[in-house]
């Protein structure tokens, strides 16, 4: 059989890896794809760059719209980034009839309803294993290996960025700023960072997850977004003190009422496997009512390791992609089980309906009394404390201090409850700066 012929739109980080993989390990792959798949086409804007990864075994434009208008390609691979020129390049590609395999994140959260709905029409299919936790087959995984379950939550440290500045400043004491330009150095974090450390690119992915997991529409607009810009190190050590790490965690859930879709950092349990992911490795926990809890970890980002998952998405266009690519039954197949399939009305529901417990950490006056009136406050909100510990003030501001910090564990409250008591205990004239509340999860 004819090898499969791919063009590929940007031949950067991702871009370059797949090429090489694909140069190293041709004949395993064609041997499980069952034909060849070869990239004979690459378009960059930086055409030298391009030239010198490629040589002469693909031929290298600098207009992409070359590659979407050659009949002879079957797959056009995204690998350009961002919302703009790649949202038309796959427009383009799909209205020409070939399958995409994309890495952009972004661009499938904020756009996937148009470009599955899209794809569907022409009977195409739009891949994206490295869109999600980069080499971690976790779209796979929810798509196929997960089928069987009704999934109930999905939790991840699927940035690796946040992941590997937060460990940084655990364990080596260093400071936010320092860590992020190492995190830049090293080649983890987007090319604008505030999407890392803001939450937004796990927040892309999460979208991308609850998708899958529970039929719905890709929702982005609907995520709650928060990063790792607020938090302070006396935070990551109290936690630590307390038996919990904190994690920027993505996590969808459902719940009776509707789907939880959130990005923020979290306390995990120290004992979790997820709480010791380090540096800037990615993990996925799925649980599904029949399997349980399952956990998936690996690289989430990086040239080789992402392109394992474009490759992947390869293969599996290479086994589906019949003589006529546009309306083969299994290319309809395949697009039955991706975004395109979302049939679920499950609304995603606002943060004040989210339940969820809370590590605080507030701010007092050292003197009798301040405890009590907090713990009333929550007790007639409803909330329930786990646990309270009060730092010696000494220790807090220095001899001679007057203030110290309380930090209460809470049980699961809704958000909205913890919101209105928040509110009360701010105004209290014994509580001295705005304090600092952490959601954290059990996940067992
Ligand atoms: N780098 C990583 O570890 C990961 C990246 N991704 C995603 O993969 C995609 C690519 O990321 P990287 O390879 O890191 O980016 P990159 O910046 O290294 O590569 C992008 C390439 O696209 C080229 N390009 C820009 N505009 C173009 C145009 N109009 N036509 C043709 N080429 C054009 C650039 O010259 C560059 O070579 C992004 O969507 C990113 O979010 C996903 C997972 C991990
Ligand atoms: N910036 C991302 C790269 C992969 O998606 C990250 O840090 O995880
Ligand atoms: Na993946």
């Amino acid at each position: 059989m004819k090898p499969i012929q791919v063009g590929l739109l940007g031949i950067g980080t991702v871009g370059s890896g797949t090429f090489n993989v694909l140069q190293r390990n041709q004949e395993e792959i064609r041997r499980r794809a069952g034909r060849g798949i070869e990239i004979a086409m690459v378009a960059d804007l930086d055409t030298t760059r391009a030239q010198a990864v490629v040589g002469d075994k693909a031929k290298v434009v600098g207009d992409a719209r070359e590659i979407i208008a050659n009949p002879d390609i079957d797959v056009v691979v995204e690998l350009i980034g961002g919302y703009g020129i790649a949202k038309a390049l796959v427009l383009e590609a799909i209205a020409a009839g070939k399958h995409v395999v994309t890495a952009n994140k972004a661009l499938l959260a904020v756009h996937g309803t148009e470009i599955f709905k899209a794809a569907a029409e022409k009977g195409v299919i739009v891949a994206y294993e490295a869109a999600v936790a980069g080499g971690i087959p976790i779209i796979k995984a929810l798509r196929e290996g997960l089928t069987a379950n009704s999934i109930q939550w999905v939790a991840g440290i699927i940035n690796g960025t946040t992941n590997f500045i937060l460990s940084e400043m655990r364990d080596k004491g260093l400071d936010f700023d320092v860590v992020l330009k190492e995190a830049q150095r090293l080649g983890y974090a987007e090319a604008d960072p505030t999407f890392d450390i803001e939450g937004v690119d796990a927040a892309h992915k999460a979208t991308l997850m609850s998708a899958i997991a529970f039929g719905i529409p890709v929702q982005f607009d609907k995520a709650y977004v928060e990063g790792i810009t607020k938090l302070a190190g006396a935070d990551i050590k109290y936690a630590e003190q307390l038996g919990y790490r904190i994690k920027l965690l993505g996590i969808t859930k459902r719940t009776d009422k509707g789907i939880e879709l959130r990005v923020h950092p979290s306390l995990v349990p120290s004992k979790r496997l997820i709480a010791n992911v380090e540096g800037a490795m990615n993990a996925v926990v799925v649980n599904g009512d029949a399997v349980g809890t399952t956990l998936y970890y690996g690289k989430g980002a990086g040239s080789e390791p992402t392109a394992s998952a474009v490759i992947a998405d390869l293969v599996d266009i290479a086994r589906l992609h019949g003589a006529d690519p546009a309306h083969s039954v299994p290319a309809l197949a395949f697009q039955a089980h991706t975004l395109a399939a979302a049939g679920n009305e499950l609304p995603v529901l606002p943060m004040a309906d989210v339940f969820t417990s809370y590590y605080l950490r507030i701010r007092v006056a050292d003197e009798a009394g301040v405890l009590a009136k907090i713990t009333t406050l929550l007790a007639n909100a409803g909330i329930s404390i786990d646990a309270v510990i009060q730092r010696e003030a000494d220790e807090v501001g220095g001899e001679g201090s007057t203030q110290t910090d309380l930090i209460i564990l809470t049980h699961d409250t809704r958000e909205g409850d913890m919101d209105k008591a928040m509110a009360e205990i701010q105004g209290l004239a014994t509580v001295l700066a705005p304090i600092t509340r952490i959601r954290k999860e059990e996940l067992n």
